[in-house]
């Protein structure tokens, strides 16, 4: 047992950059944040500045630790996943920005893989798809495009990997180079079933395998670093939706989770059997310990706070993120509104990063109210979809919908979750799932937690929405269903 007894994580999202420090009773003490400015630079591109990531990353980690006083026995890593970045292995400098995983830009490339029969061997080996979304087309867009870069991998000078990865390379000075299985598993290079960098894919993708980071379990070690003063072993990684799959005490199979940030990520455990969908959902690892893998069923959906954000910079339509809840409640109904938020393109179970937004059934009596409650709406609408998937895959339906993520401070969509679905949806007093799960990665790495048992008794309490039935369901999702159609044949 270390005489240390708190975690410090990291949790480095696609908007923001956050660090927290919670105790061994899983109570978080204190907490900083940066706003990460996105860039897009060409149609259907989202880009992040690694050195932004990484200023950020060092000035959250030294607040927190600042405020929350207290000796540091472990650090946690989370992160967005998929976004890619590639730097020199001399200097640690990236060669480009990174490519974030909401960016398109090698649609064309996934397409004409698919349309040359890959995608079942993408499927088989890594529990994905050909989308843009992973990051495989990424890194080969990089080398091929950034001037010299294939030579440079060649000669063994570059070092890639996920935000993790570089996060754990600049903690350590460059020790490490190293990254988890869960977010291995969100490349579409890692053999799944074989928990080893896939050779047959390395060589479609043509990505080479001195480029990527050794692949090691979610919880143990990944070096030390001693930017907070003293040596503090990192002992804790995973992607962000694995790690608030931890945080919210998914353990057993059939165990379910919904995070509703920019887009909304559904994550079913189903053990240690990794499931095959017939549904076009990802079959990935939820966590490795010990070597041995646990998988999960998952549905992405690419917008969910993202079309809040939008109503709010886009159409100027409210102030703050919150105002969506009160104009909700405003309106009786949606008023015949939809929206099919494929701002990016439409994730799981469609696949279709062509697909565009849409918002339709306007009068002239739609208000402003109609339009946040359609965007509202619309992440219940894609989280039932999600759920029904899962269903059809053979997985079962949860017995609650554990939610989380900053989309769950809205009460209303938190009901009509629970009404829609016909589940009980439970929201943790702590909302910060991602971080927690990072903390208690990190906290069984270090011998702070002895094992999951532990975890499922820190997990914070949670108030529970129950379903009141207060609408009819079947006809709202037939619009829902009318919309989509439109936004899928345009
Ligand atoms: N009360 C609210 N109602 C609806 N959406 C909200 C509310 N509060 C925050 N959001 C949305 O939640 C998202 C932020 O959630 P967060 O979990 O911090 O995202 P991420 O980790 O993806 O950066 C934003 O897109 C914001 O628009
Ligand atoms: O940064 P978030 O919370 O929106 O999560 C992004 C996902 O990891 C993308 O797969």
């Amino acid at each position: 047992m270390p005489s240390a007894r708190h975690i410090l994580s990291i949790d480095q999202g696609t908007t923001s950059t956050r660090a927290l420090v919670f105790d061994q009773a899983g109570s978080l003490l204190a907490t900083a944040q940066r706003e990460l400015p996105q860039h897009y630079p060409a149609d259907g591109w989202v880009e992040h500045d690694p050195e932004d990531i990484w200023r950020d990353t060092l000035a959250v980690m030294g607040e927190a630790a600042r405020l929350a006083d207290v000796p540091i026995a472990a650090i946690g890593i989370t992160n967005q996943r998929e976004t890619v970045v590639i730097w020199d292995r001399t200097t640690g400098r990236p060669i480009a920005p990174a490519i974030v995983w909401q960016d398109r830009r090698t649609a064309a490339r996934c397409e004409a893989l698919r349309q040359a029969g890959h995608e079942p061997l993408v499927q088989e080996r890594t529990g994905l798809l050909l989308d843009p979304y992973f990051s495989a087309t990424k890194l080969a867009w990089l080398l091929d495009h950034v001037p010299g870069a294939r030579a440079r991998a060649a000669a063994g000078e570059l070092a890639a990997g996920t935000i993790d990865s570089f996060l754990t390379w600049r903690l350590t000075g460059g020790r490490v180079h190293a990254t988890d299985a869960t977010n291995a598993s969100r490349t579409a290079l890692f053999d799944i079933d074989r928990q080893r960098w896939c050779p047959d894919l390395l060589a479609l993708f043509e990505v080479p395998a001195a480029i990527l980071p050794e692949v090691r379990d979610s919880s143990g070690d990944f070096g030390w670093t001693d930017l907070l003063g003293g040596r503090i072993p990192i002992a804790g990684v995973a992607g962000d939706q694995q790690a608030a799959l931890v945080g919210q005490g998914c353990f057993s199979a059939g165990e379910v989770k919904a995070t509703y940030g920019t887009g909304c990520f559904a994550l079913m455990n189903t053990g240690a059997q990794r499931l095959h969908s017939t549904k076009r959902l990802l079959s990935t690892v939820a966590y490795r310990l010990n070597g041995v893998p646990t998988y999960a069923l998952e549905g992405s959906i690419f917008v969910a706070g993202a079309a809040v954000k939008w109503l709010r910079d886009g159409l100027g339509l409210i102030t703050h993120a919150s105002d969506t809840h009160d104009m909700a409640t405003q309106v009786k109904d949606n008023g015949g509104v939809y929206l099919v938020p494929a701002f990016v393109g439409l994730g799981a179970p469609h696949w279709r990063p062509d697909a565009r937004a849409l918002l339709t059934g306007m009068t002239l009596a739609t208000s402003a109210a109609h339009v946040a409650r359609a965007a509202i709406e619309a992440v219940g609408f894609q989280t039932h979809d999600l759920l029904a998937a899962m269903a059809d895959d053979g997985a079962g339906s949860p017995a609650t919908l554990r939610v989380d993520g900053g989309m769950t401070a809205n009460d209303w969509l938190c009901g009509f979750l629970a009404d829609l679905n016909g589940v009980a949806v439970e929201r943790p007093a702590m909302r910060e799932c991602t971080a927690l799960g990072a903390a208690f990665l990190a906290g069984l790495g270090v011998g702070l937690w002895p094992d999951l048992d532990a975890l499922r008794a820190a997990r914070p309490g949670v108030q529970l929405f129950a379903p009141t039935h207060g609408f009819d369901a079947p006809p709202l999702l037939d619009g829902w269903r009318h919309a989509l159609r439109q936004a899928l044949l345009a």
